[in-house]
């Protein structure tokens, strides 16, 4: 049997925790999420899990949110540099979620983004904005990382882009080979800072490695 909202205020796949309005879930997607919980040995008819389906649908689409999004658009306003700043600018530690495309679970990490402006800069959150447009999608970590220097060397033409993500793969973690606590660090080293060995010492000690 299929759900859809109700008016009442016990509703709680109505609320907009995401603060993007509600959206309608097709049928044949609440279906697909009745027919995973019957197989893992649930019953989707039961109280707890009457409105599940509608919850997993919208959460996903929330988690799966850049693909709705264009992280280069984010870069379309740029700014002269402020004062001859021509110096490089790191964005350290941001918090980031992910899923991976190989189960579908958490990627759970920080990413540390720097440029080495040319003639223009962009307003810091925006480089957030690029990670999490390519973060909330089905992903590898190496492709992410790569996905967010290639968007930054491509429109904003720096003298050189270097992006370190750390993150902790919870395919690994809560499954398969079951090994908490690791994490996985990769980067993509562009420009300047794949070329000049004193920049990129630069800028691997400013990230923390
Ligand atoms: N390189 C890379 N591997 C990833 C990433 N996320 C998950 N993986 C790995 O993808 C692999 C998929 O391997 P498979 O053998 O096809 O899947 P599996 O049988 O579920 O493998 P186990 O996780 O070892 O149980 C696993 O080794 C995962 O650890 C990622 O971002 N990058
Ligand atoms: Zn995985």
């Amino acid at each position: 049997m299929l759900y859809h909202d109700a008016d009442d205020d016990n509703d709680l796949a109505g609320q907009d925790r995401a603060g993007q309005g509600k959206i309608p879930v097709p049928d044949h997607v609440q279906q697909a999420i009745i027919t995973l919980l019957k197989w893992t040995g649930d019953d989707p008819e039961r109280e707890g899990l009457r409105d599940t389906p509608l919850r997993v649908a919208r959460a996903w689409k929330e988690y799966c949110s850049g693909y709705e999004d264009d992280p280069s658009l984010h870069l379309s306003r740029t700014f002269e540099e402020v004062g001859g700043y021509d110096e490089l600018v790191l964005l350290k530690g941001i918090p980031f979620q992910s899923h991976c495309e190989h189960h579908m679970a958490p990627i759970i990490g920080k990413a540390s983004i720097a440029y080495m402006p040319r003639d223009r800069v962009v307003g810091i959150s925006k480089l957030a904005r690029v990670l999490h447009g390519y973060s909330r999608r089905l992903q590898v970590q190496e492709r992410l990382t790569a996905e967010v220097a290639a968007c930054i060397w491509e429109h904003l033409h720096p003298h050189g882009v270097a992006v370190v993500i750390e993150a902790s793969h919870s395919c690994m973690t809560a499954r398969g080979v079951r090994t908490p606590g690791v994490s996985m660090i990769t980067s993509r080293l562009l420009g300047c800072f794949l070329d000049d060995h004193r920049s990129r010492e630069e800028v691997m000690s400013l990230m923390g490695y």
